[in-house]
C-alpha cells in the first residue's frame, strides 16, 4: 500500500522542471486535460478532442497520441481506477488538482499502451510539477506508478472480469435484458478497438478487393488494417464512407426505391442520408443542430450525392407525408461503447429516460409524417430496452394504424441471432464473428419496421 508520507521529498527536486520544452509532456497535458473535462462536464470525447486538440498546439502525431490515451483511459477506466484505488491506502489526496487525471493517463501508458515505463512515469512526475496542487504529492504519484509498472502482471489478471470496465447501472440493465452470459461477452468486446467498416456507393465486392478489405454478408465493407481513411483510394473521388456494419442496415431494411421522398429525421452526419440518396431517393435531412448539419453537407459533397436540408426541431417539423420515414433518434448510444468508450462513464440513467421522453415525441412526429401505406422506420444506436423494444410497444399500442413489418434473416445478410421474437432488429456488439476481434463485432443497434395501415383503421 502506498502512503501519502511513504516516499522521499527529495524526488522532487529530481523530476523538477527545467523549462526547456520537454518532448511528449504537451501530448500528456491534452490527455489528461480531455479525461478531466470529459468525466467531470460528462461531455462527449470526440467534440471534447476537437474543441481543445487546437488550443494545445500539438503535431499530428503528438495529438493522436493524446487521444489515444484518453480513449484507452476510457475503454479501461474501471481497471485503471480500481488499481489505484486498491494502492493508494487513503485514496486521492483532496484539493490535488489534476492529480487524479494525471495518473490515469499515465495507467492507461503503462498497463496497456506502449510506451516504455520510464516515459510514462517521468512525464507524469513532470506533469504533477506544472500545478501547485498536484505538485504536493509528486512523491505518492511515482511511487503510485511504479508500483503499477511493477505488478502490472498481476493487475491485469485481475482484471479478466469483463464488467469491472462497465459501469454497474450498465452491467446490471444488460443482465437483465440479455442475461447474464451475454452481458458478459456485450462488456467483454468493449475491450478491444472496434473494426472500421465503410458502406459503398455501389459495387461492394469490387471496393472489398481494391482495399483488401472483408465483404460482409450485410453488404458493408470491412477494413483489414488500422489505417488514414483520407488516403485510401476511392476517398477523393466519394466513392465510399465510414459506417459501422450495424449503423447501415436500417436503410437497408427501409429498402429505399428510385424517386421515392423520404424523411431522414435526425439525420446529421448524414451516414444514413447517405445510403439514401446514393439508392436514388428524393431524400429531406433534418436535423435541429446546424454545426452538425454542416457536417452533413460536407460529406453529401465529397460523396457527390444530395438532399433537401432542414434545420429543425423534428418533434415540431411539418410536411406533406413521406413515402417512407426514417427516424435514427438521439439515444443515450450505449450501442457504440466500443467505438465511444467515454459514452459509459458520461451517460446515466437520468440521460436515457429524458431521452427515452425525446424518442417517444419524435416517434409520433415521424408517424405524422408517414403517408397511408408508408414505412416507417425508427432505430436507435442503444442497447437499453427503454429507448428501442419499449418505444415500440407504447407506440403500437396508442397507434393502431400502424403495424409492424418483421424483418427477416435474409434481409441482414442471413446472420444469426440479429432479429429478436417480434421480427424487429437487435444487433448486439460480441455479435458478427470473424477472425480476432479486430475483425470481428459490430455496433449495438435496435430497430423495427413499421407500416401505416391504407385505411387508417
Ligand atoms: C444518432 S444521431 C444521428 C445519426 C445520423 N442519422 C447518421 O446516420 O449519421 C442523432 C441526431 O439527432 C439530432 N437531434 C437530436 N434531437 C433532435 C430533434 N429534436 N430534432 C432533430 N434532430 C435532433 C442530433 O443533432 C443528432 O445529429
Amino acid at each position: 500500500m502506498v502512503k501519502q508520507a511513504d516516499v522521499s521529498p527529495e524526488l522532487n527536486e529530481t523530476a523538477a522542471q527545467t523549462g526547456e520544452p520537454v518532448p511528449g509532456l504537451p501530448a500528456r497535458r491534452l490527455a489528461a486535460t480531455l479525461i478531466d473535462e470529459v468525466l467531470k462536464a460528462r461531455l462527449a470525447l470526440d467534440e471534447t478532442y476537437e474543441r481543445l486538440a487546437p488550443t494545445f498546439g500539438l503535431d499530428a502525431a503528438d495529438a493522436a497520441l493524446a487521444r489515444a490515451i484518453a480513449i484507452t483511459a476510457f475503454r479501461r477506466l474501471g481497471t485503471i481506477q480500481h488499481a489505484i484505488n486498491a494502492r493508494l491506502e487513503r485514496g486521492s489526496p483532496r484539493n490535488s488538482g489534476p492529480f487524479e487525471p494525471i495518473l490515469v493517463a499515465a495507467a492507461a501508458q503503462i498497463l496497456f499502451l506502449d510506451v516504455p515505463d520510464h516515459a510514462a512515469v517521468d512525464l507524469a512526475i513532470r506533469h504533477l510539477h506544472e500545478d501547485a496542487r498536484s505538485s504536493r504529492y509528486v512523491s505518492l504519484g511515482n511511487a503510485l506508478l511504479r508500483r503499477l509498472a511493477r505488478e502490472r502482471d498481476a493487475i491485469l489478471g485481475e482484471a479478466l472480469d469483463p464488467f469491472l470496465d462497465t459501469p454497474e447501472w450498465l452491467a446490471e440493465s444488460w443482465i437483465e435484458s440479455y442475461g447474464e452470459e451475454t452481458a458478459a461477452a456485450i462488456a467483454a468486446s468493449h475491450r478491444d478497438e472496434p473494426p472500421l467498416d465503410i458502406s459503398v456507393k455501389d459495387d461492394a465486392a469490387g471496393w472489398a478487393e481494391k482495399l483488401d478489405g472483408l465483404l460482409l454478408p450485410t453488404g458493408s465493407v470491412r477494413l483489414r488494417e488500422r489505417q488514414s481513411i483520407t488516403g485510401l483510394p476511392g476517398f477523393d473521388e466519394g466513392a465510399w464512407w465510414v459506417q459501422d456494419a450495424a449503423a447501415a442496415l436500417p436503410v437497408r431494411l427501409l429498402a429505399p426505391k428510385p424517386g421515392e421522398r423520404i424523411a431522414d429525421l435526425c439525420a446529421a452526419p448524414g451516414g444514413k442520408t447517405a445510403q439514401l440518396a446514393a439508392a436514388g431517393a428524393s431524400v429531406t435531412a433534418v436535423d435541429r443542430s446546424g454545426p452538425r448539419l454542416r457536417r452533413l453537407r460536407a460529406n453529401l459533397e465529397r460523396l457527390g450525392l444530395s438532399a433537401e436540408i432542414v434545420t429543425k426541431d423534428a418533434a415540431l417539423w411539418q410536411a406533406e407525408p413521406f413515402d417512407a420515414v426514417l427516424l435514427d433518434a438521439p439515444c443515450s448510444a450505449t450501442g457504440t461503447i466500443r467505438r465511444h468508450p467515454d459514452v459509459a462513464w458520461t451517460k446515466t440513467p437520468e440521460d436515457r429516460d429524458k431521452l427515452a421522453a425525446l424518442q417517444a415525441r419524435l416517434l409520433e412526429a415521424a408517424a405524422r409524417l408517414t403517408r397511408p401505406g408508408g414505412r416507417l422506420i425508427y432505430c436507435t444506436c442503444s442497447l437499453e430496452p427503454q429507448e428501442g423494444e419499449q418505444q415500440i410497444a407504447v407506440f403500437l399500442a396508442e397507434n393502431p394504424d400502424f403495424k409492424r413489418s418483421p424483418i427477416t434473416a435474409d434481409e441482414i445478410g442471413g446472420v444469426e441471432g440479429a432479429i429478436d421474437r417480434h421480427g424487429d432488429l437487435r444487433t448486439l456488439p460480441h455479435q458478427l464473428k470473424h477472425d480476432g476481434p479486430r475483425l470481428s463485432g459490430w455496433a449495438g443497434f435496435y430497430a423495427c419496421r413499421l407500416i401505416r395501415r391504407e385505411t387508417g383503421g
